[in-house]
């Protein structure tokens, strides 16, 4: 069967890192290029890596040529709610300026197939739940607003230029790889899970929940936790239907299942057997109350299903990865 050459935008990253060891597990040529903004070299377990930045069209245009490219997953971006709403500055230049040169050399170098690593907080305030892909988009921080633009640039991408594409909504990324080699290290670190391993392993003194008075059973909010390589794998199931000739698509992917952030506490002191302080703070800006996905559509048309349905699992594979490598990742080192 030919396989396509795949570049991947931010595969030092979390997620990324997790998309590049499922496609290499599938023989897929991949080249990695990550500008370690936020990123990992020690994340990167093969393949060939290029530190750089996706908006640096000329750069992205020779990689296409040296490597011919023929497929992009694009998972380079800033995506913290919080941060997104202080510095739009940020989140506009990054995910839209970065993101409109990227594609326009990826057209221009005769790339006709695009993942985006698109969000749930396209949506906003849900109207229903779950959530389906026809839900209305109205995104209440800027990091969503900046997603479902590039989503919209991409529709006309693809009346112009051909340019065949699959937005991932994924809603809220979690767990590590389950082989123990790559996971989540961010620093700062805001993602829940991964802060409330840092409390039950004593590296931090305690967990704020922010909002207690949300509309939901408990108070806090609810959250669709996905597990990460269960969200990697849609990614190559995204790319053999491009192959195949699919027509564009947006999916959500979310486990159907919304949990508070008081049951992700409980969860973690469950599955690590260990106790940390929780204290009760004020909302974060930007936060939905309630984001739980309808993944029917992928999973209808693209036979999509998760290996990890329960929290329990999820945060198993998640502190086996922190508590093996506590302090995360070697630090980068210049000239790697
Ligand atoms: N983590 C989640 O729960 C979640 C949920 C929905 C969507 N997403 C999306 O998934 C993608 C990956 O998220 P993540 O959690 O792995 O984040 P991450 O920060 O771990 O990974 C992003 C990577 O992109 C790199 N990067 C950033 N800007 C770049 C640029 N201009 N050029 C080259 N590299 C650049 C960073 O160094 C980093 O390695 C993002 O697009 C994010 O918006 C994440
Ligand atoms: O110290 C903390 C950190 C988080 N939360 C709450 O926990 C939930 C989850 O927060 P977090 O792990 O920061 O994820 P989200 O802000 O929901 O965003 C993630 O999930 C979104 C999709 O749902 C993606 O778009 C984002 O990129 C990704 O970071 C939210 O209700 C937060 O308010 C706390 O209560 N205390």
């Amino acid at each position: 069967m030919f396989m396509m050459n795949v570049l991947v935008t931010g595969g030092a990253g979390y997620i990324g890192s997790h998309v590049v060891k499922e496609l290499l597990k599938r023989d897929y040529l991949v080249v990695t290029l990550d500008n370690l903004s936020k990123g990992h070299r020690d994340a990167v377990t093969g393949g060939v890596f290029v530190q750089g930045d996706c908006g640096d069209s000329v750069l992205v245009g020779e990689l296409v040529k040296q490597y011919r490219i023929n497929a992009v997953v694009h998972l380079a971006a800033d995506s913290l709610v919080g941060e997104s709403m202080t510095r739009p500055d940020k989140y506009c230049r990054n995910n839209l300026s970065n993101g409109v040169e990227f594609l326009t050399a990826l057209v221009q170098a005769g790339v006709r197939q695009f993942i985006l690593s698109s969000t749930a907080a396209v949506y906003g305030e849900p109207e229903y739940t779950p959530i389906d892909e026809a839900h209305t988009t109205r995104p209440i921080n800027v990091y969503g607003g900046t997603k479902l633009m590039l989503e919209q640039i991409l529709n006309w991408y693809e009346q112009a230029f051909g340019l065949r594409y699959v937005a991932l909504r994924y809603f809220n990324a979690a767990g590590a790889d389950p082989e123990g080699n790559i996971g989540e290290d961010h620093d700062p670190e805001t993602h829940l899970i991964p802060l409330i391993m840092q409390a039950a392993l004593g590296k931090r003194d305690k967990i704020t929940i922010y909002g207690t008075d949300y509309p939901t059973p408990d108070g806090t909010c609810l959250r669709d936790y996905i597990h990460v390589s269960d969200l990697a794998v849609a990614h190559i199931l995204a790319l053999q239907a491009l192959e195949a000739g699919a027509a564009s698509a947006v999916y959500n992917l979310g486990n159907e299942r919304g949990h508070s952030v008081r049951e992700v506490v409980d969860a973690v002191r469950r599955v690590t057997g260990q106790d940390f302080t929780v204290e009760e703070g004020p909302h974060r800006e930007g936060d939905p109350a309630v984001l739980v996905a309808s993944s029917r559509k992928i999973k209808e048309c693209l036979n999509w299903q998760p290996r990890y349905g329960e929290l329990e699992d999820i945060i198993r594979t998640a502190w086996a990865w922190h508590s093996s490598h506590p302090g995360g990742y070697p630090k980068n080192k210049p000239g790697r």
